[in-house]
């Protein structure tokens, strides 16, 4: 016999959990299958611990920036049991008991389509009027040679180690490789990140990469660019790996950032004439509809594999689902990289902007030269400002920070780009004092000239 509910979503990451939330509270009968722990990959290997243990990193030596401040000390062990609670001991009981409480049937087990609007889970059998995949993604580990061989990490070990090793080789030099080299580093491991392309984060605007760069040097990284490994073989107890330069390098442990791949093994997709894109995600309109009844969020659909997109899809598929439908824009989107100082970006960068053909101009500030907050905020001032304008428009499409808090002041830049806020009022507008958001108004100023 099968269990009829309204809505059946697979996978309890924060794209279904938003969804989830959402169809409650409207009062629909929603079952919840999860395979693994309801809260996903964010909540217990990949944001919440990483951004948990970055923050003492960030801490301690932000203690030593400020002038009269000093001797603060990085204690392993409290911040691994402080990332142990906020992990919940990799226990979701309490999260399965609130659905419960909140009128879901919670399924535990592996959810398979087998059929429009049918669900297997183990010999439980759903069937629904709407589907909802939100799979998410897994950690991918190239194919080298050897590597078998050798101690290997994903983000799942990094971010639950219980002990760091002395000497970590990172591969990937993009937002997981970047985070877990400082992570690493700043707890007094030996870093050397292997980085194939010439400039760390490639996708975002040049001067991004080359500011990453200095201040991963800076925390003590070695960053080798330009290099990938070509063969791993263990030497005692040392991962070595062979690179492509003919150069090796040792360590305790290889980490593997090397990107993540759409979860739809065994989903059962074709029965319900899902076809996978070329990167392996489901593909959906502007309102995650993959197919008839059948809608797909988050890191699955690959549209932007962040947190925050996998939520909003979430809130996009449940107001299509109770009918009020609104397309998903991801024009004000913003990126962060947890590093010190934050790297933060929205929208396009200017080769993008070419590419969509817009006419653009852009400017480069050295926020340390011309604002205040820098300056009262630590002894040696960190942080610059990109902003790209369409000049046609008179419109900001593009931003990009690498300075304290940037993830938190990105935002202005975020709803400008979103929103078409015309320049003229962005001049306008008045940023408190001192603030690192006064640069958006010196750039402004700056691109007039
Ligand atoms: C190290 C690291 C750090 C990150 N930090 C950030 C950050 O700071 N900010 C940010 O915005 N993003 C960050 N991300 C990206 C973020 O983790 C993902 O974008 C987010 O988890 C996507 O959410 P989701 O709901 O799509 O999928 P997931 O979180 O992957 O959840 C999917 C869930 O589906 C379940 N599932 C899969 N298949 C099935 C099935 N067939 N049946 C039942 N259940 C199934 C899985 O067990 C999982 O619980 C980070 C990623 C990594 C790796
Ligand atoms: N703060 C955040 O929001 C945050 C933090 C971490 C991760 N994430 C998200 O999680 C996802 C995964 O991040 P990621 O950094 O693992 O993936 P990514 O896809 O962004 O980058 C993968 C990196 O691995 C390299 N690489 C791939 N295959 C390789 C090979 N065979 N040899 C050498 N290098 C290789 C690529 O050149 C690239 O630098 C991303 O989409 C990211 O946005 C977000």
């Amino acid at each position: 016999m099968a269990d009829e509910v309204d809505v059946v979503i697979l996978g309890m990451g924060p794209g279904g959990e938003t969804a989830a939330g959402r169809l409650l509270s409207a009062g629909l009968k929603v079952a919840v299958v999860e395979q693994e722990l309801i809260g996903g990959e964010c909540a217990y290997w990949a944001c919440i611990p990483s951004k948990t243990v970055l923050r003492p990193a960030e801490a301690s030596t932000g203690v030593g920036r400020a002038a009269g401040a000093g001797g603060a000390r990085l204690d392993w062990a409290a911040a691994r049991d402080y990332r142990d609670d906020m992990v919940r001991h990799l226990d979701d009981g309490a999260q399965a008991d609130g659905y419960a409480e909140q009128g879901a049937l919670v399924v535990r087990g592996h959810g398979a389509l087998t059929g429009p609007g049918t669900v297997q889970v183990g010999d439980r059998r759903l069937t629904a009027a709407h589907v909802i995949v939100a799979t998410g993604a897994q950690a991918t580990v190239p194919p080298i040679e050897g590597l078998d061989q050798v101690t290997v990490w994903t983000n799942r070990e990094a971010y639950s180690a219980r002990d760091l090793p002395e000497r970590a080789t990172v591969v990937g030099g993009s937002a997981v490789g970047l985070e877990t080299s400082l992570f690493l580093a700043r707890f007094g491991t030996a870093v050397t990140l292997l980085h194939r392309g010439d400039r760390l984060l490639d996708r975002e605007e040049p001067a991004v990469g080359e500011l990453a760069e200095q201040h991963l040097a800076d925390a003590g990284v070695e960053v080798r660019t330009g290099t990938s490994p070509v063969h791993a073989r263990r030497a005692g107890s040392d991962s070595v790996l062979e690179l492509d330069d003919g150069s090796t390098v040792s360590a305790d442990v290889v980490v593997m950032a090397t990107g993540r791949r759409p979860r739809t093994d065994g989903l059962g997709l074709e029965s319900v004439g899902v076809t996978t894109g070329s990167h392996g995600e489901i593909p959906v309109d502007a309102h995650c509809r993959a197919g008839s009844d059948l809608w797909a969020v988050g890191d699955v659909t690959g549209v932007m594999p962040f947190t925050h997109v996998a939520k909003y899809q979430g809130r996009v598929v449940a107001d299509a689902i109770l009918g009020r439908p609104h397309p998903a824009r991801y024009d004000g989107i913003p990126r962060v990289v947890f590093t010190d100082p934050e790297i933060a970006a929205v929208g396009l960068t200017r080769s993008q902007a070419d590419e969509h053909g817009l006419t653009t101009r852009e400017v480069r500030l050295d926020l340390t030269e011309q604002l205040a907050r820098p300056w009262t905020y630590e002894q040696e001032p960190r942080g610059e400002l990109g902003l790209l304008l369409d000049t046609e428009r008179d419109v900001l499409v593009g931003a990009w920070a690498v300075a304290p808090q940037a993830g938190e002041w990105i935002h202005q830049a975020a709803l400008a780009i979103r929103a078409a806020v015309p320049r003229e009022v962005l001049l306008d507008q008045v940023a408190q004092f001192p603030t690192y958001s006064e640069g958006y108004q010196n750039a402004l100023e700056a691109l007039d000239r």
